[in-house]
């Protein structure tokens, strides 16, 4: 069986970037660029004023003091948006935080040490030559790369193509993500359950938030049965889709049917099957597709494992389908709280974790029921801790490597700031 690092590097390798596609800027937000963004213009455009008050000139002001003060006639005013005058030796002109130097000047006074009287202003300091001065092209200039395509389209992204003026951007596409849901016991939300024997399914929409949280779009296309005429026929809702995830039927069960399925109904080329881990063993993984530019997972249906395989294998391949430039999920290293024991060590195992920041240090708490099936365990998660292979015991307070899932909930109330 290979190790989970090995299966990940099969995944990525075998993972194709999307083609781009425009769209408005509003709507891009959690998208990843597809261009690089360049200035237009210089930033700021021509030089102006940092703070409200007047501008002058350095030579005039040269020498001011409380005593002795510099007194100039003021002869207009500066503000944003609006034309400046042009400043004389002598003068001196409003200006507004914003507002364009006015020809002649070359210093800004701001109001707090100034005083009108009359169309005079007094000024009481000498400030450097240049002062309260925003230079033309301080922030960027015109044909500066801004922003370099594979980035994701935070706020801040938002804000600085707004200011170069483009009201639509290139974007990678998003990934279509197709959700088959497969076993005799499983029902839909809604159902009527009729029997213990049947299963309400979590995974189903599980997958569906997880991939909506990645930026995805996900596809329900149906509920199969462990019948081969039923697999077959909901297998073929995938054909239009980049990545077809299954979840159940995987292991070596006689009604594991879905690996055999896939290749003969979809062409997948299964790469591997099954993984030294736990959670999620039996995992399989293929592609398919003309230029074999789909992707194929056959998750197992235990719940933690079909959520653990999401994160661990599928995220990272649909990042890079849809452009990121680091598409590896975060890890850390955290002090383990409590411990942990397992008499059998041949699988690595990742174990749920909640990480909170305390003395300056991670420290990771596992959740106490750590079975596959033990879905609300992943509830207060969000990490998973790293057992290796042939490590039976972890102390507590001993380092453990977290891959983090979720950077939403960190408890950081502690850290001092
Ligand atoms: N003889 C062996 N049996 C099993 C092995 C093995 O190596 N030898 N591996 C075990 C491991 S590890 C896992 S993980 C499971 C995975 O099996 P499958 O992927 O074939 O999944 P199913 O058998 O269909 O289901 C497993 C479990 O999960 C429940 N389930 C399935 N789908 C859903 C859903 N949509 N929502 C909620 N729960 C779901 C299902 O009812 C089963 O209880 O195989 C072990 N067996
Ligand atoms: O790999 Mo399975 O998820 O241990 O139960």
């Amino acid at each position: 069986m290979i190790k989970y690092k090995e299966a990940l590097d099969i995944v990525i390798k075998n993972t194709k970037q999307l083609g781009f596609e425009k769209v408005f800027l509003k709507d891009a937000l959690g998208r990843i660029l597809a261009e690089d963004i360049v200035a237009d213009r210089d930033n700021p455009p021509a030089d102006n004023s940092g703070m409200d008050g007047f501008a002058v000139r350095y030579e005039d002001i040269k020498g001011a003091t409380e005593e002795n003060p510099a007194v100039l006639e003021i002869v207009g005013e500066a503000k944003a948006g609006g034309n400046p005058p042009v400043i004389k030796k002598g003068q001196a002109s409003y200006i507004f935080t914003g507002g364009l130097i006015p020809e002649g000047a070359d210093t800004v006074i701001q109001k707090e040490l100034t005083k009108v009287e009359d169309n005079k202003v007094f000024i009481f300091q000498e400030l450097p030559k240049g002062a309260n001065i925003r230079p033309q092209g301080g922030d960027f200039k015109k044909g500066d790369i801004l922003i370099k395509k594979r980035k994701k389209i935070r706020s801040a992204e938002i804000g600085v193509i707004s200011s170069v003026n483009k009201p639509t951007v290139y974007v990678y596409q998003k990934p279509r993500v197709a959700i088959l849901t497969t076993g005799d016991e499983i029902l839909d939300l809604a159902e009527p359950i009729t029997s213990d024997a049947q299963i309400r399914t979590s995974n189903t929409y599980a997958l569906y938030a997880q991939i909506l949280e990645t930026g995805a779009e996900p596809i329900i296309i149906g509920f199969a049965k462990d019948d081969p005429e039923d697999l077959k026929r909901k297998l073929s809702y995938a054909k239009s889709c980049d990545i077809l995830l299954t979840t159940g039927g995987v292991s070596v069960g006689e009604y594991d049917l879905v690996k055999d399925f896939v290749c003969t109904e979809l062409g997948v080329n299964i790469l591997f099957w099954k993984v030294a881990q736990k959670p999620g063993k039996p995992v399989a993984f293929g592609i398919w597709g003309q230029e074999k530019e789909k992707l194929f997972f056959g998750i197992p249906g235990n719940p933690v494992a079909c959520m653990f395989v999401y994160e661990t294998l599928v995220k990272p391949a649909i990042k890079k389908m849809m452009g990121y430039e680091n598409y590896y999920n975060p890890v850390i290293t955290a002090k383990l709280k409590g411990g942990y024991k397992r008499k059998k060590a041949d699988r690595q195992e990742f174990i749920r974790v909640a990480i909170e920041y305390k003395n300056n240090e991670f420290i990771a708490k596992p959740f106490g029921k750590q079975g596959s099936n033990i879905l609300t365990g992943m509830v207060n998660a969000n990490g998973f801790g790293v057992v290796n292979i042939g490590v039976n015991e972890i102390k507590e307070g001993e380092e453990i490597k977290v891959i983090l899932f979720d950077t939403s909930f960190l408890d950081t109330k502690d850290i001092e700031i």
